[in-house]
């Protein structure tokens, strides 16, 4: 895992150098262990699609090297003198925030994932200065706030895309009221976040429709995903033939696309909830949403307290995630198919047993 001394641990990550988005072995010092830090080994990270659109600078603001990764479980091999959630060994989760300001209006009501001082787990800065860098790496030291243990009865690397894909499905359909049975619910965009999405609200007692840009998943997302429909969002007649037919649509699209189409399917008062990270706007007429007083919204990962939830959820329901597990060479190649659309339904990178100490 690096070495230790009394103050920096020396680790190993994998770092994109530019908006190339290639990463490769960098080395890089973490940050002494706080009172409240707690020093994670990092087992496994599931890649999610924001990883390449911060790799490959997609929204402007990416600072290199940056090591991505935040779907990040692992075991906690040091803990500060004052951290009292967690002992040496316990098998823990980080996400996608590492820090907040504990002080403002979304932080007093616990969902300081909308915290406009949050601290990202990678491409950003800490408090002391130095980058955050995420966990595609050997290690992570976290504060114990934005760490949640990892229940007994989810396996470590079935569970690194709870904290991010599920947990962003998880916490719209709680937030807008959407955990009622016998709901009809869409997902748009069958990867990551949307196989979460159907698993999510199949065990919430929803009718759940799969809309995908083909016809490539139907057979997986009905047998094995247990959908109950597909549509084929280029197939007119299928999309007319439902028509006002769903209360919510969960819009995975990581890329710019229309919103009317969707919005038809929508019954009155149904919601279109944006998750995937476009940096240009989208457009609609405004009859689309006034006709059916219909809602396009969005929602942004999930808080600490929700991703507890959604572990637990997972564990009562029996749910599992359906991953690839890599190892960390081969994580460019991951990259690169998921960005063709080439992954049932999320990479895994198993980290700790990939060495990357020996790859510097
Ligand atoms: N709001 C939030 O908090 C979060 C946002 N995100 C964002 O959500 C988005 C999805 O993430 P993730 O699930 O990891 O990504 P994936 O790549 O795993 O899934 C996206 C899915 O969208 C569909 N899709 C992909 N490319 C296109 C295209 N060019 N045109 C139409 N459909 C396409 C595909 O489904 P199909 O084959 O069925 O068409 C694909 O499987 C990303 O933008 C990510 O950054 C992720 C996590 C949290
Ligand atoms: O994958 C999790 C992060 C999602 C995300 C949402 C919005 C945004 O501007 C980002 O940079 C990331
Ligand atoms: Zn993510
Ligand atoms: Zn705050």
């Amino acid at each position: 895992m690096g070495s230790i001394d009394a103050s920096e641990r020396t680790v190993t990550g994998w770092a994109a150098r530019d908006a190339a988005g290639h990463l490769s072995p960098y080395t890089y010092t973490l940050r002494k262990t706080g009172p409240e830090d707690v020093v994670v080994k990092v087992l496994y990270c599931g890649i999610c699609h924001t990883d390449i659109h911060q790799a490959k600078n997609h929204l402007g603001a990416s600072k290199y090297p940056m090591v991505p990764g935040h779907e990040v479980v692992g075991e906690v091999v040091e803990v500060g003198p004052e951290v009292s959630k967690y002992v040496v060994g316990d098998v823990v989760g980080v996400g996608v925030i590492v820090g907040c300001c504990r002080d403002c209006r979304p932080c007093k009501a616990n969902v300081e994932q909308y915290c406009n001082k949050k601290i990202w787990s990678y491409n950003d800065v800490y408090t002391d200065g130095r980058p955050t860098q995420g966990g595609f790496s050997s290690a992570m030291v976290v504060d114990q706030k934005f760490v949640v243990k990892i229940p007994a009865g989810l396996a470590p690397e079935q569970a690194a895309p709870l904290l991010c894909a599920g947990v962003t499905v998880y916490s719209p359909l709680k937030h807008f009221g959407l955990m009622t049975p016998g709901l009809r619910g869409g997902i748009l965009g069958l990867g990551g976040v949307g196989h979460m999405g159907v698993k999510v609200a199949k065990s919430m007692g929803h009718h759940v429709t799969v809309i995908s840009s083909s016809n490539k998943k139907r057979a997986e997302a009905m047998d094995d995903l247990g959908a109950d429909a597909y549509l084929v969002s280029s197939d007119e007649a299928q999309m007319a033939a439902a028509t006002d037919s769903l209360d919510y649509i969960i819009d995975t699209v990581p890329v710019k696309h229309p919103l009317e189409p969707y919005l038809a399917l929508l019954k009155m008062d149904g919601k279109l909830v944006l998750m995937g990270v476009i940096a240009e706007p989208l457009s609609f007429v405004s009859p689309m949403v006034m006709l059916g007083r219909k809602s396009i919204t969005g929602s942004f990962i999930g808080s600490i307290e929700e991703t507890e939830e959604v572990l637990r959820f997972c564990v009562d329901k029996g749910l599992t995630s359906q991953i690839e597990v890599v190892k960390m060479d081969y994580v460019n190649q991951a990259l690169e198919r998921l960005e063709r659309n080439d992954v049932r339904y999320r990479f895994v990178v198993d980290v700790a047993g990939s060495n990357i100490e020996d790859a510097v």
